[in-house]
């Protein structure tokens, strides 16, 4: 019978369906889709909530559930609607990082003070998100933009957000964290929120880089970091690549948040377009070849971070590489049919 039934946090009217679906909360590529369906529109709230309990975080850091439930019930609702930054892209990133948090090669590696800043850093990261850039908030003289003195302006205001949320005793997830500690996991949110800002993407990849090749490991192939600069450097890469991470999910997942994103960067090519501004980089719905772009963003900018990610924590990350080439093998495949039929109905025009 379709009863009420708590599980998760969330109401489901499927609970069977959750629970085998939650089993796959460990696995890089559990169908965050679906967990939307079964947690009726709820993903942010019920993966968050499941990995705050797998990782006994409410007891460490003594959180009641309800006040943790009442957060993210509230944080959830502050992603708007729009195709791509919403509560799914949310709940997906947050599931990552917690995938990625369990490599080998980082095992014990963290404590529970980062660990728990790193989840608490993707379930905000995109918070009130209005599916624009920042170059386009810049451009316009947006209200953010000008409160964010154009630098980082959506990173800036969706920490913003998440932390005005905790401001009221029914949410506040931090009140039993002593202040000292309380202030040394605001600060690495905010370093690693604001390091998704993809115009950090080159310094943060040239810092992995250097940090891989003089990556000092235990005989055990653990990583050894010995400074805040260090730890840091990881957890904000770490966070960036669960950000950058749809291309080295399962192809049918993946191309849902292709088109998800295309949707969302088309959305602002209309405006643009109606507002007389010229039409941002992938945003000309009339001019975007979706397959080529997505070779392309894989190429440039997501291939070259996971291979050095892979190296980091070599030989954990081996299946996501793999994953990760055979999608952009299946789209350069798309891209050459694509070619081939153009000549095709050339030939027939002709
Ligand atoms: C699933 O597919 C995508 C998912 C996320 C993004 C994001 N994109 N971006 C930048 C846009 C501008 N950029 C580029 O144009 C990079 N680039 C090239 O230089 C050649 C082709 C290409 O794409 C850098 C990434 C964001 O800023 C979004 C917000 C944060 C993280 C990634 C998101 C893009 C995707 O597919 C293109
Ligand atoms: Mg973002
Ligand atoms: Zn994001």
């Amino acid at each position: 019978q379709t009863g009420e039934y708590y599980t998760y946090g969330v109401k489901t009217s499927k609970p069977k369906e959750l629970d085998d679906l939650m089993e796959d909360l460990d696995v890089w590529g559990l169908d965050i889709f679906l967990m939307d369906e079964l947690t009726e529109h709820r993903p942010l709230t019920a993966v968050a909530f499941t990995i705050f309990k797998q990782r006994d975080l409410m007891n460490t850091f003594s959180i009641c559930p309800s006040t943790l439930i009442n957060y993210l019930i509230e944080l959830e609702d502050h992603y708007q609607s729009v195709p791509y930054h919403c509560k799914i892209h949310a709940a997906d990133v947050t599931q990552s990082m917690h995938v990625l948090l369990n490599h080998k090669a980082l095992e014990s590696v963290f404590d529970d003070d980062e660990i728990f800043a790193a989840i608490f850093s993707a379930a905000i990261h995109d918070v009130d998100h209005p599916g624009l850039t920042n170059q386009y908030l810049i451009s316009t003289a947006s209200e953010l933009a000008i409160m964010y003195n154009d630098d980082s302006v959506l990173e800036n205001h969706h920490l913003a957000v998440a932390f005005k949320l905790l401001q009221h005793e029914k949410r506040d997830i931090f009140c039993n964290i002593p202040k000292k500690k309380r202030q040394l996991i605001r600060t690495m949110v905010i370093d690693m929120v604001r390091a998704t800002d993809m115009s950090k993407h080159m310094s943060l990849l040239a810092e992995l880089k250097t940090m891989v090749e003089t990556k000092k490991v235990a005989g055990s192939g653990i990583i050894e970091l010995d400074s805040y600069q260090d730890r840091i450097r990881v957890l904000k890469n770490m966070l960036h690549c669960a950000d950058l991470s749809n291309p080295t999910k399962p192809l049918d997942i993946y191309r849902k948040w292709t088109d998800r994103v295309m949707n969302e960067f088309f959305l602002q090519g209309d405006k643009e377009s109606s507002q007389g501004l010229e039409i941002s980089a992938m945003c000309d719905r009339h001019k975007a070849c979706i397959e080529k772009t997505q070779v392309g963003f894989i190429d440039f900018i997501v291939h070259p971070l996971w291979e050095s990610w892979a190296d980091l924590v070599h030989p954990d990350a081996q299946d996501i590489l793999e994953s990760l080439q055979r999608n952009r093998d299946w789209y350069s495949e798309q891209v050459e049919n694509l070619q081939a039929l153009d000549k095709t109905n050339d030939k027939a025009q002709n």
